[in-house]
């Protein structure tokens, strides 16, 4: 890709910020699995995996609270937004790794990022219980060198703060990141810490046109991260 390309040329370019759910892993079909045994368990009817593919991307809390006020529109017995968060969190602990898959060329990819001497970190807004586990069932862990969740600080994507902690931590400056995700939440945060940022195509975005995103780039496949 030519953005990723000249950055490196000029030498600039010294770590990439990740999202996870729907820019590393196809996560839909655990968290799709979570709900529905959730809602199962509170006898209410299951939704489907392409709803709640656009309903993923502002973190758990936010999941769940869109899960209840679909169901809301049948009129049936809700369970509090905490005790379904509580049962969703049981179930995803139990499903989390079995469905999920990596999108083709992560590991490859981030290979070669790594040898070439890219810092990288993972910014997500999943739960932070959850997230170490994630990346470790799916071989991620040795690539990050910080990995910050939805839950690590005060805010979460599309507030700077998390990509503002990481460039602290890295202590790099703006021209020296670029944030890639798949939603609106990750090119939000990466603009408004006024970072560069590549949108994948083919995660989540609620559904919405990722392409219509501000990003200083789209991509289709991870791999052309390295074009
Ligand atoms: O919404 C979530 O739980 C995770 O979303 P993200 O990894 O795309 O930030
Ligand atoms: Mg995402």
């Amino acid at each position: 890709m030519q953005f990723l390309s000249s950055a490196n040329n000029n030498r600039s370019l010294k770590a990439i910020f990740f999202d996870l759910d729907g820019t590393l892993l196809n996560s839909a079909p655990d968290l799709a699995t979570a709900v529905n045994n959730m809602l199962h368990h509170f006898n209410l009817e299951h939704v489907s995996l392409e709803l709640i593919c656009k309903w993923i991307g502002n973190g758990a809390p936010k999941l769940i609270e869109r899960v209840l006020d679909h169901q809301q529109k049948s009129m049936v017995y809700l369970p509090t937004h905490q005790n379904a968060l509580a049962q969703f969190y049981a179930q995803y602990d139990k499903v989390q790794g079995q469905y999920s898959t990596l999108y083709d060329g992560v590991i490859d990819t981030l290979t070669v990022l790594k040898s070439i001497g890219l810092s990288m970190a993972v910014i997500t807004n999943k739960p932070s219980q959850f997230t170490p586990n994630v990346l470790k069932a799916h071989g991620l862990t040795e690539f990050f060198e910080l990995v910050l969740s939805g839950d690590s600080l005060a805010q979460k994507k599309p507030h700077p703060l998390p990509i503002e902690h990481a460039l602290a931590h890295f202590n790099l400056a703006k021209h020296n990141v670029i944030m890639v995700g798949d939603s609106t939440s990750d090119i939000s945060a990466a603009n408004n810490a006024g970072i560069a940022s590549i949108c994948v195509t083919y995660g989540y975005n609620h559904g919405e046109n990722p392409l219509d995103l501000a990003a200083n780039a789209h991509i289709h496949r991870f791999s052309q991260l390295l074009d």
